[in-house]
């Protein structure tokens, strides 16, 4: 039937061709009578007379009735035409067949009437069943199983005449569980029907007043009279079709289930909702159509009046099992290729970003843009709704529509995953996609590497500030056309999960919040683009009273379930199937969504392959992205030949690295300032010691060798082994263990050079007993000689660089509760608590740290204004 076929004259039609098709019969019929009596008449009068005038007779009256016959079988084959040709039209295809030949049609769009039999008639005629936007059906009769069998084969003449996810089912079965319908049960995983428990009739009533009240205020608006209506305008559909299938009998509702019942009942068909019932009577009413068996097979049905309908036998169960399965499965999908432009690199960003991610409704390819407006994006949806694949989407379309001249990606991904690896170089491919200059992966427990992107980032729009302030540029393509010969690419960063990133109270939460507000306040016009991905964007406390920050992020996409990324009175999300999404750039406005269906662009091979062709197309030499990668340890960097000169400020020592776009080491600058000495404190010995040797190796290569005098003593035998390793590769280090601790300390507290001096003390807490044992009358203890070391040292240039293994322990060793700690002007936290520190941080309680394998929290008074985190070398001696 063609779309803007209205159904209501239709069943009209179908009416008045029935009609005239009784009357001719009816007309021909009396005809026949009269000619009969007459003849009868005309016989009784001539009764007696001749037998020739008798038999003339009789054959006059045979022959008008044989006329009469054959004028009734002439007109009853014109209507049965006639009717056959409009019943095929009223239920074309899928609607219509016969089992035998049935095959779903989804091209066809909508199904008008649906065959449920034929009219018990010589020949038989299709009778046909006004069912979607036209009428709810009730059905009754002495068998259900029969109802069943009827009611399954509308249902997949329904289903198999829409596009898939056109009309969604709801089965209420308590006698059976669902049995009833058992066909349809693949449907479910797909969404597209719900078998309704034995104590969920009355949530699913609800749910179906809610939509028909939805639909009347956001669908039909006071501007349509019907979704048909409705759909005829849009030149689509903007709602499926619902359907409540009751397999129940009155005493199964109650008072209040039955009220509600017949408000569907009464708004529902305007609203593309339908009940089709089973031993349940509905409201008498003009849309609802009844069919009653009256025997067998036999039925009669409002629409045929008193003709009887035979019934069509049910639907064979492997036609409605094998189609449910085919359309739970969908077509298959489409794949990345399908964003692919013909030609790569063709596009320029001067203005804007523009790359398709999918289909949308009408088989057109859906663009997204990020430029001036919208400038950034906000994409949400559950785990598992495809945020991934779509950002997969977007990426290939960016990445084969700009070179990477005009665009540079940012990508970090907070989930325990590895989403974006692919596009940077590993072992196993050392390809990467050319427009990536960073990737973030398996950085969930480790937020630091979120803020450090936000911190580049805004350190690269003050560069582009700047340099438009120079050109007197406003905008990007402004820039861009002043400064031609400038590299001046848009930024997008992504950041999925970025709830993560914002999880805490805490400073990084603070810094980042702020870092975003200005970059999404001032990014636009300097071309860098976020793109935030989240599950739920609602429990992002930190977001909570930043409307502002949040109203920035104009183009929203939302995935199937999402949850607050469209306006409030926006619920298309809800509505859209699997592997689906909304693009609205209107903030969520209601009227600015887009319905997209987004292919399947995981595969890596396909990635792969594309990336090969990107490199085929840049000949310059690309530095590799800067790969992030919480699981990796960092390797000691490789130190510069020539040995710096530190006469003057003091040498550096390397501890780790921190994290930070640019690697840079965390580094501790040894001055002839009190309190330049380090403490390194907890109990993981392998960190420590690689603490410990980074700091070495780097001092060493900062002084000729037989300049600088190395110490090395190991009280822990765990670290013995780190310890000696460090001790032969410091140009003439002394060596000293537990027989030797005290005579060392005493020599060191002479403080009686000035040349460089670095000790490095490994467990140096296993020694208090000694340390603490009186000596002679006068004599200084190990702990004085300790103290005078750690105090005075440092002005002598003679530095201490020690591995304790609980605060508590360095305390004591400096002097028990009441101890200043100001010697220890540097410190290493490993796994020890934020207030166990309070006594070495300047803010009260101690800093904010839980302690996470592999990470120290470093502070250094004389740089720092918070402590910040580091991540020991593997240093490899
Ligand atoms: N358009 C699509 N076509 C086919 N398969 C898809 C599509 N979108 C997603 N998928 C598949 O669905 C699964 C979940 O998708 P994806 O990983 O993108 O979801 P997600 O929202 O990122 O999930 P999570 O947050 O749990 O990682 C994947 O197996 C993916 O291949």
């Amino acid at each position: 039937m063609p779309p803007d076929f209205p159904r209501g004259p239709l069943v009209s039609a179908v009416r008045r061709e029935l009609a005239a098709a009784r009357a001719a019969a009816r007309a021909a019929l009396m005809a026949a009578t009269v000619a009969h009596a007459e003849a009868q008449a005309q016989r009784d009068a001539v009764a007696g007379r001749s037998p020739e005038r008798h038999r003339a007779l009789e054959g006059e009256r045979d022959a008008l009735i044989q006329a009469a016959q054959e004028k009734l079988r002439r007109e009853a084959a014109t209507v049965t035409e006639a009717l056959s040709a409009l019943a095929g039209t009223a239920a074309p295809g899928a609607a219509g067949q016969t089992w035998p030949a049935w095959t779903a049609t989804p091209g066809v769009p909508g199904p008008g009437l649906l065959r449920a039999g034929v009219i018990d008639h010589d020949p038989p005629l299709p009778a046909l069943l006004p069912v979607l936007d036209a009428a709810h059906l009730a059905l009754d009769g002495p068998d259900p199983s029969t109802l069943d069998g009827v009611i399954a084969g509308l249902l997949l003449r329904m289903l198999g005449s829409v596009p898939a996810g056109g009309v969604r089912l709801w089965i209420y079965d308590p006698g059976h569980l669902g049995g009833a319908l058992a066909g349809f049960a693949p449907l479910a995983a797909a969404e597209i029907t719900t078998y309704v428990g034995p104590g969920g009739l009355s949530a699913t009533l609800d749910e179906l007043a809610a939509q028909i009240q939805r639909i009347n205020e956001t669908v039909l608006a006071g501007e349509h009279a019907n979704v048909a209506a409705a759909a005829r305008v849009l030149g689509r559909r903007p709602e499926p079709w619902r359907v409540l299938v009751l397999l129940a009998d009155s005493t199964d509702l109650s008072s209040a289930q039955q009220a509600q019942l017949d408000r569907v009942v009464r708004a529902g068909v305007a609203a593309g909702v339908h009940v089709i019932s089973r031993g349940l009577p509905l409201p008498t009413r003009d849309d609802v159509q009844t069919v009653s068996v009256v025997d067998g097979w036999a039925a009669r049905t409002s629409l045929t009046g008193d003709l009887t309908v035979l019934l069509d036998p049910p639907p064979p169960a492997e036609l409605v099992t094998g189609f449910a399965k085919e359309l739970a499965a969908g077509p298959p999908p489409a794949t990345v290729d399908a964003l692919l432009p013909a030609e790569f690199w063709t596009e320029s960003s001067a203005r804007r970003l523009c790359a398709p991610i999918g289909e949308g409704t009408e088989g057109d390819l859906v663009e997204l843009t990020l430029g001036d407006d919208p400038p950034h994006a906000l994409i949400g949806g559950p785990s598992g709704s495809g945020k991934t694949n779509l950002l997969y989407c977007w990426l290939a379309g960016l990445t084969s529509r700009y070179s990477p001249e005009e665009l540079e990606l940012h990508l970090l991904d907070f989930k325990e995953g590895v989403s974006f690896a692919r596009f940077a170089p590993s072992p196993r491919d050392p390809s990467w996609l050319p427009q990536v200059r960073l990737v973030g992966v398996n950085i969930n427990s480790d937020r630091e590497f979120g803020l450090a992107l936000l911190r580049h980032l805004a350190a690269e729009l003050k560069r582009r500030a700047s340099a438009a302030k120079k050109h007197e540029a406003t905008k990007l393509a402004e820039l861009r056309a002043e400064d031609p010969e400038g590299h001046w690419p848009r930024i997008v960063a992504v950041i999925d999960e970025f709830q993560v990133l914002l999880g805490e109270r805490d400073a990084v939460t603070t810094e980042a919040v702020a870092l975003l507000e200005d970059l999404a306040r001032r990014g636009r016009s300097q071309g860098i683009h976020l793109v935030l991905a989240s599950q739920d964007v609602t429990g992002i406390e930190a977001l909570w009273g930043r409307s502002a920050l949040v109203a920035q992020f104009t183009l929203r996409i939302a995935l199937p379930k999402a949850r607050r990324i469209l306006a409030e009175t926006n619920l298309a999300a809800e509505l859209i199937p699997r592997h689906h999404a909304v693009v609205n750039a209107d903030s969520g406005a209601v009227g600015a969504n887009q319905i997209v269906k987004l292919p399947d662009a995981g595969d890596r091979t396909r990635w792969q392959e594309i990336q090969t062709q990107f490199w085929t197309l840049t000949d310059a030499l690309l530095d590799p992205p800067r790969l992030f990668d919480g699981e990796a340890v960092p390797a000691f960097p490789v130190l510069p030949g020539t040995p710096p000169d530190f006469a003057k400020d003091g040498a550096v020592a390397l501890l780790g690295e921190t994290i930070d776009v640019a690697r840079r080491p965390a580094t501790l600058r040894l001055t002839r300032s009190p309190g330049r000495n380090l403490a390194v404190l907890g109990t993981r010995t392998p960190e420590a010691c690689a603490i410990l040797t980074s700091a070495g190796l780097t001092l060493a290569r900062q002084h000729e060798p037989g300049t600088a005098d190395f110490v090395v003593a190991c009280l822990d035998p765990d670290a013995q082994p780190a310890a000696k390793a460090l001790a032969v590769e410091l140009p003439g280090c002394v060596w000293h263990d537990e027989d030797s601790l005290l005579p060392m300390l005493t020599q060191l507290a002479q403080l009686d050079t000035d040349r460089p001096r670095y000790v490095f003390v490994f467990a140096l807490d296993a020694a208090a007993p000694q340390l603490a044992a009186k000596r002679g009358v006068g004599e200084p203890t190990g702990h004085d000689l300790l103290r005078t070391v750690l105090n005075r040292g440092p002005e002598r240039r003679t530095h201490l660089l020690g591995w304790w293994r609980s605060v508590p322990r360095l305390r004591d060793d400096l002097g028990g509760i009441a101890a200043r700690l100001d010697s220890i002007g540097a410190w290493i936290a490993l796994d020890v608590h934020g207030q166990e520190l309070a006594p070495l941080s300047a803010q009260p309680g101690g800093p904010a740290w839980y302690p996470r394998p592999h990470r120290g929290l470093f502070f250094d008074r004389a740089t720092h204004r918070a402590p910040e985190i580091l991540i020991p070398y593997e240093v490899d001696l």
